[in-house]
């Protein structure tokens, strides 16, 4: 039990202003009680924390990551995606194992957390390594693992194959532990047979999870899928019904037809929104005023470490408050409470999660702010330095109703271990 007193609740983005001094409770892995501050009567036993000069808000929810990439940071800068990926991404992957895996995700798992993200949904390979790490680590996260058979026949087969073995090792880690939610993820129009494609919907459709895809990210891919089968990429994958009654959390969508924004609409495809991945790799802006006028569902990424080069998604949230104002010359679109339900209950809701707010009955995914931080000081307008200001230094994140970090320290690992493990598996992954 957690008993939080006396702290500025964030809990109303689109009324900054209704955002008062509380009193929070937590049972189990839920927010059971919120009242005024001062009226909660604590609970013998509970762990107490003072809140004063503090904010608690939802934790944020990453929709789009390669978590083991924080291996590759830095390796491949300055590429546009095809080069990036095929010379120089693809070739290192072919020499990852276990151990680079997990080191990777524990240096993901303590980046994200320690810059307020509670959640991600992650797109990679080895997925026994990083359920083991993020156990370990008590994150939550929806997994899947990347498929890509460039439409070969024997590669279909056996990424088919192993996509079995991942989910019935997905479905056994959620039974032991809730934290860990499966989905799947084929890589991309442009790398995925259509029969590939058309396999992941069913099984998507028939273990009742989320689908993780690249969608639309450059120019170049559109046009090969274009050439390939007449149509768009969204255009031909809802032809092979692969969108039909199931969540799809689209990466990127940043070139989209007026056709395949209604494609969008219809199917009520979430997208993730990976700004910096798509200025780093020359890939472009994403339309998102244009999607939120449409009642869209935006989400935010950050894609991974070697496109990006970090995943402190609050540096995401400025992007995508600051961009779509410059490229349309106006200030109005992309406010700071839509920006922030992007990376809050949107994700929540396109990941099927009880999260992405602070109310009574859902999860307790939640992250507490020191006040006394230059990046919100004056402590007016806190909300507005959530997206504009903040450097994403939190102070303690609780996950399911535990505590992960706490004053700044991680509680569930070693940090410096995590640090010497991740060097040793970059040396053994670029040697
Ligand atoms: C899972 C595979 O996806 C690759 N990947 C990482 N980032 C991107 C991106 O922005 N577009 C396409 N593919 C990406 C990753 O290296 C794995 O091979
Ligand atoms: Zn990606």
């Amino acid at each position: 039990m957690i008993a939080i007193k006396n702290i500025l609740l964030l809990n109303n983005f689109e009324e900054p202003q209704k955002c008062k001094k509380s009193d929070i409770l937590i049972e189990n892995n839920l927010i059971t009680k919120i009242c005024n501050a001062g009226d909660l009567k604590i609970p013998e036993g509970a762990t107490i924390i003072d809140g004063t000069k503090k904010a608690i808000m939802p934790g944020l929810i990453n929709t789009h990551t390669h978590i083991p990439m924080t291996i590759f940071r830095g390796v491949a800068d300055d590429l546009p995606l095809m080069d990036w990926l095929g010379n120089h991404i693809w070739p290192l992957e072919a020499k990852l194992d276990e151990e680079i895996i997990h080191a990777g995700t524990m240096l993901g798992c303590m980046e994200m957390i320690k810059t307020g993200t509670v959640a991600f949904n992650d797109m990679y390979f080895f997925t026994d390594s990083i359920i083991k790490a993020v156990e370990s680590v008590n994150m939550r996260c929806t997994l899947s693992y990347g498929l890509i058979d460039l439409c070969d026949e024997e590669k279909r087969e056996s990424e088919m194959n192993s996509q079995k073995d991942v989910l019935n090792s997905l479905e056994k880690a959620h039974n032991k532990n809730e934290l860990i939610n499966a989905a799947v993820g084929p890589h991309a129009p442009y790398t995925c047979s259509a029969e590939l494609l058309q396999h992941a919907h069913d099984l998507a459709k028939e273990h009742n999870v989320p689908m993780n895809i690249h969608m639309n990210e450059t120019e170049d891919e559109i046009k090969q899928i274009k050439e390939k089968t007449g149509l768009r990429p969204f255009e031909f994958l809802n032809s092979l019904g692969v969108f039909d009654d199931i969540n799809v959390v689209a990466a990127h969508c940043v070139h989209v037809s007026e056709n395949e924004m209604k494609i969008l609409k219809d199917k009520n495809i979430y997208v993730s929104h990976n700004p910096l991945s798509n200025l780093k790799l020359g890939s472009g802006i994403a339309p998102i005023p244009t999607y939120l006028k449409n009642n869209i569902n935006v989400t935010l990424g950050t894609d991974g470490c070697a496109s990006n080069n970090n995943l402190n998604l609050f540096e995401s949230i400025k992007a995508c408050a600051t961009i779509h104002k410059g490229v349309q010359q106006d200030s109005t679109v992309v406010k700071v409470s839509e920006v922030l339900n992007m990376a809050t209950k949107n994700a929540s809701k396109a990941l099927n999660y009880n999260s992405g707010e602070i109310k009574e009955g859902m999860w307790a995914d939640l992250v507490i702010l020191d006040l006394k931080n230059p990046t919100l000081i004056p402590n007016k307008n806190i909300v507005s330095h959530l997206a504009y200001s903040f450097n994403g230094v939190v102070e303690t994140v609780i996950i399911n109703g535990k505590i992960v970090l706490e004053d700044g320290k991680m509680t569930t690992m070693d940090e410096d271990k995590v640090y010497e493990k991740a060097e040793e598996a970059y040396l053994n992954l670029v040697n």
